[in-house]
């Protein structure tokens, strides 16, 4: 019986190595560990290759839940900003993260987004490789799908390791905007968000 025990726990222990074994993510890990001279297999590293493949997994699976409730109402046409939303994304030349300080503004219509929608909608989009410019515009376009509102404003406000941490090393932060409609066309629209913005 005993027997039976330790050959049927041996057999768990091979399939998960199997498992292992048959995991892309894993393999990139150990490979990437040795080719800068590491060992994959000294103490603090050995699950090392498992945690990346999850990480990588759990970033690019993200799941940002229902982003669309929308309720009826009878107080439409006001100015409602959304700041202060922080993301993390990661940048597709470098593959390092960068991360955002996202403001979004919409002129309501007859049909009011969930205010925790605008944090969903922001991290559902910075869950992926990104440049910043795209993360911004791809917010506004599902604002503007959503909500049917025309008058959208989205603005990040990112620092990027693959500028602050290698190459040029500098801490300039990096500031982009996706602007629609009335916000983007001189008036009271635009004269009352960047008062709003700036206040
Ligand atoms: N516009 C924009 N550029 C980005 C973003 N993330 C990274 N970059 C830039 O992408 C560019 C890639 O330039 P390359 O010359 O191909 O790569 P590189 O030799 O690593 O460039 P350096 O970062 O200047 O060392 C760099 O200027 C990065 O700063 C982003 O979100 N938006
Ligand atoms: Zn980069």
């Amino acid at each position: 019986m005993s027997i039976d025990v330790e050959s049927e726990s041996a057999a768990t222990t091979l399939d998960l190595d199997q498992l292992k074994e048959d995991d892309p993510l894993i393999h990139l890990a150990v490979r990437l560990l040795k080719e800068i001279g590491e060992d994959p297999d000294r103490d603090g590293l050995r699950e090392t290759p498992e945690r990346f493949a999850r990480w990588w997994r759990e970033f690019t699976n993200y799941d940002p839940g229902t982003v669309s409730t929308l309720f009826e109402t009878t107080t439409s046409g006001q100015l409602v900003l959304v700041s202060g939303i922080e993301v993390w994304s990661l940048c597709e030349h470098h593959l390092l993260p960068f991360n955002c300080s996202i403001s979004i503004a919409y002129r309501s219509t007859e049909r009011l987004l969930g205010l925790s929608k605008f944090a969903r909608i922001a991290h559902l989009h910075a869950h992926r490789l990104q440049l910043q410019e795209r993360l911004v515009s791809d917010i506004a376009a599902d604002i503007i799908r959503i909500t049917g509102s025309q008058d959208v404003a989205v603005v990040g406000h990112g620092e990027h390791l693959c500028m602050t941490m290698r190459g040029i090393k500098t801490s300039a932060r990096m500031t982009s905007s996706s602007i629609h409609g009335d916000f983007g066309r001189a008036g009271l629209a635009r004269d009352e968000l960047l008062t709003l913005l700036h206040g």
